[in-house]
């Protein structure tokens, strides 16, 4: 192979995604988690429901439990016979008689419609009934799932929706995808933490807490390494431990083609770089390559830039990577409201909100566009994609994804 480094030609988007992901690829193991703990992780295998649920015809509504046939039209009103709460065992009703019963209740025996008790009137034990129908309100047996159907699929991300299903199967544990264990570093002799004080020329370290906090969302096992000065030495060392413990790395910055930007220098002395620069903006100086045999992703230092290539370019490789099923981004057709007549070699994503308008959706761009910035996309409902080699005009329709897609 060529050394990518000395190509000039920008990878598409597609491509990096595609060669990010070929890299990422290794085997998972697979471990059991407590209910508790899933969130966020990826399932192992394909789950079946344990039990028909509901797991008997119970009421939908809090009122009265009858038999259809029984309220005579002459003399419509019914005796009351006992009541049927959730959690009581399934009883029988008596023939010409109703039940009181509560949401949840096993239906009893003999009735066939639940009445909810905004539709009755009742006088000294006896019910009538109003604007009923047979078969009203009742929840039957298996009608959510039954036992043995498919439940989840291996490569589910599990989330609350997940979770609280699972519980209601009576899983108490889960086979999940152990988390890859992600390694973060940072370079930059400006970068401080946050809560001490700043000298002149220095920033707050952003892009460690900012990717910190995307990994972990993703549900990776996260170490965030110390910060890095920009010596060559001091970066090749780090990458070299911590590519020892890890087993993906994701660098922030120094990928560019300042003196200062040592990342893929030292990358190069341990082992090789697989791409370099993308036809994405922002986010060009983007990087792939290995450490050893550990995998290693060099995000630019612009905070901005090294989100945008996070969210596009590593989600959908290292949630692959984790095992997960269907990790392309959602997008949706909204119609833009600026002009741009200059034709960008490289696809632009824009941050924007969402508004509606005549025809649907409109985005509208932040006035500030700026890859160095973070206040833009905070601001934002999500991204306006705008392909290579494409101009734009009002009223045009574009692709936008949306930010809670993605984190
Ligand atoms: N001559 C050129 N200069 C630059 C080019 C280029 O093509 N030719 N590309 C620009 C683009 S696009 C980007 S994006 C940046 C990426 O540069 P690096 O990845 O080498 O990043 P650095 O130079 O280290 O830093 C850039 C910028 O980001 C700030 N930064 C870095 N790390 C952090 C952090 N952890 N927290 C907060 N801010 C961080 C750093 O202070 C710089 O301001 O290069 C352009 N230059
Ligand atoms: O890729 Mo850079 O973020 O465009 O400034």
């Amino acid at each position: 192979m060529n050394n990518p480094c000395e190509q000039s030609s920008l990878h598409s988007i597609g491509q990096a995604i595609d060669i990010l992901t070929t890299l990422l690829q290794r085997p998972l193991d697979s471990i059991r988690l407590p209910l508790t703990e899933a969130r966020g992780k990826v399932l192992a295998a394909d789950l079946a429901a344990r039990l028909d649920v509901p797991r008997w015809d119970n009421s939908a509504m809090d009122g009265y439990a009858l038999n259809s046939a029984d309220p005579d039209p002459a003399n419509p009103w019914l005796p009351v016979a006992g009541c049927q709460a959730a959690g009581d065992p399934p009883s029988t009703l008596q023939p010409g008689h109703c039940m009181q019963i509560f949401t949840g209740a096993v239906l009893p025996a003999g009735a066939d419609t639940v009445i909810p008790v905004e539709n009755c009137r009742t006088n000294t034990g006896q019910v009538f009934f109003e604007n009923w129908q047979p078969g009203q309100n009742i929840r039957r047996q298996g009608e959510e799932t039954r036992a043995g159907q498919p439940l989840l699929a291996q490569g589910t991300r599990l989330d609350a929706r997940h979770i609280g299903l699972l519980a209601s199967q009576g899983y108490a544990e889960v086979p999940v995808y152990r988390p890859l264990r992600i390694g973060i570093l940072s370079s930059g002799n400006e970068l401080r933490d946050p809560g001490t004080p700043l000298d002149d020329g220095q920033i707050y370290d952003t892009n460690s807490f900012l990717l910190t906090s995307l990994l972990q969302g993703w549900g990776f096992a996260v170490t965030c390494y110390p910060r890095m000065r920009d010596e060559l030495a001091a970066v090749s060392q780090q990458l070299a431990i911590a590519a020892g413990e890890q087993d993906v790395l994701i660098s922030s910055g120094g990928v560019s083609v300042g003196a200062a930007d040592h990342m893929k220098t030292a990358v190069q002395q341990h082992g090789q770089i697989s791409l370099w620069r993308v036809a994405i903006q922002p986010g060009k100086p983007l990087a792939f390559g290995s450490i050893g045999k550990t995998p290693w992703i060099g995000l630019p230092g612009n905070p901005g830039a090294s989100l945008v290539t996070a969210l596009v370019i590593a989600r959908p490789a290292l949630l692959a990577a984790q095992g997960q099923m269907d990790v392309a981004a959602k997008t949706l057709p909204v119609q833009a409201t600026f002009t741009q007549t200059r034709k960008r070699v490289r696809e632009q994503y824009l941050h924007a909100r969402l508004e509606a308008c005549a025809h649907g959706l409109q985005a509208r761009l932040h006035p500030k566009q700026s890859s160095a910035m973070l206040a833009n996309c905070s601001w934002a409902d999500g991204m306006l994609i705008v392909p290579g080699h494409t101009s734009v005009s009002a009223g045009d329709t574009l692709q936008f994804v949306p930010f809670s897609s993605l984190l």
